[in-house]
């Protein structure tokens, strides 16, 4: 019997973007989905499809001053974080959740060494005294794969290579063992060998500590490495989700179909990469009916700019949000308007 995984993460019409020019738009459009205990969900989608904006407005972490989630639940354990305050947030990053970056540089303190971070992870949530928080550092740090942890201690960031200091992050988002652990392209700036090794331990520690790794990439061959399911956005919408093998062997939405026919295949002598035509469209410039991968969709009919599709189940839990799928197309109810 295969058992039934508790939810961890839900994440429900989640709507959030930034003030430009004294107007609100979104970025992230209506965004449902969820994450089950243990489970590794990769977010994938072009460069401007919102990734970023919705894996920092679950952590809470957009910035202030133009920036904020404008409707929407994310709920952790059942519980919905968008109400809580900052100081709330502090205990729960770190403790509950915890994210990496695509550039560790940015996230550690070029000043302070990498004990002193380490150790304050420790003391921001236990009130664990200085020898024992340097001892679990130490152990931080050799699960991480560093192999001279001690010395690493009193050294800082800019001494250490660009997969070393991922790591770093790595132990620090471990550090208070959290549920889930959020990566936004954790190895985008790294160099291929090292890619994989970051890519490998990530795999390692979920699987070791049982955790949900929900993982933003565009990097389709890391999402068949990695996912049990795919989340796909385009425009800051989800069009498609479904496991990972459904969405690799049959693929529902136009979108998803040419991302993965970008992807080089080996046995192929390819002579240029088949890219995408057109751009993502911006903020400012988010078609308001129908789909808004319509002008660079090669199925595209003249209903895909007048009715906008729902996200619907076409199949076995595989959800796609096109009107090449009967069940995608809005009720009267629900209407032709986002
Ligand atoms: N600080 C900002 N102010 C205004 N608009 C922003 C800001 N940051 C991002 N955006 C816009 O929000 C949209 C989503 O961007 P986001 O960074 O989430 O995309 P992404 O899918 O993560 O892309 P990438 O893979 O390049 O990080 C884009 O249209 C982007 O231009």
């Amino acid at each position: 019997m295969v058992q039934q995984r508790e939810t961890l993460l839900e994440v429900k019409n989640l709507h959030s973007g930034f003030t430009i020019d004294g107007d609100f738009y979104n970025a992230v459009q209506d965004v449902s989905f969820d994450i089950k205990e243990k489970e590794v969900v990769c977010v994938v989608g072009e460069s401007g499809c919102g990734k970023s904006v919705m894996s920092l407005s679950l952590m809470q972490l957009l910035p202030k001053e133009n920036a904020k989630i404008a409707s929407g639940e994310v709920l952790l354990n059942g519980m919905d974080i968008v109400p809580k305050s900052q100081a709330e947030m502090n205990k729960i990053r770190g403790k509950d959740m915890a994210m990496i970056f695509q550039e560790p540089m940015t996230a550690l303190n070029p000043v302070l060494t990498i004990g002193f971070q380490l150790n304050e992870v420790l003391y921001n949530h236990t009130g664990i005294k200085k020898r024992e928080a340097t001892q679990k550092s130490v152990e931080l740090l050799k699960q991480v794969g560093i192999s001279r942890p001690e010395s690493i201690m009193d050294e800082y960031p800019h001494q250490l290579s660009g997969g070393m200091r991922q790591r770093i992050m790595i132990a620090m988002a471990i550090a208070m063992e959290p549920k889930l652990l959020i990566a936004d392209e954790p190895t985008t700036a790294l160099d291929v060998t090292i890619q994989a090794q970051i890519l490998e331990l990530l795999k390692d520690i979920q699987e070791r500590k049982n955790m949900s790794i929900l993982l933003i990439t565009h990097d389709l061959g890391v999402v068949a490495e990695l996912a049990d399911r795919v989340v796909v956005m385009y425009a800051g919408e989800v069009i498609e989700q479904s496991d990972v093998d459904s969405l690799f062997y049959d693929p529902k939405h136009p979108y998803t179909e040419a991302l993965l026919s970008s992807i080089p295949r080996l046995e192929e002598k390819v002579e240029t990469l088949n890219t995408i035509g057109g751009v993502v469209p911006s903020l400012k410039n988010m078609p308001e009916v129908g789909c808004r991968f319509a002008d660079r969709c090669p199925k595209a009919s003249d209903h895909c700019t007048e009715i906008t599709p729902k996200l619907a189940d076409v199949g076995g839990g595989h959800y796609a949000k096109c009107l090449l799928y009967e069940e995608c197309y809005p009720t009267e109810s629900e209407g032709v308007r986002r």
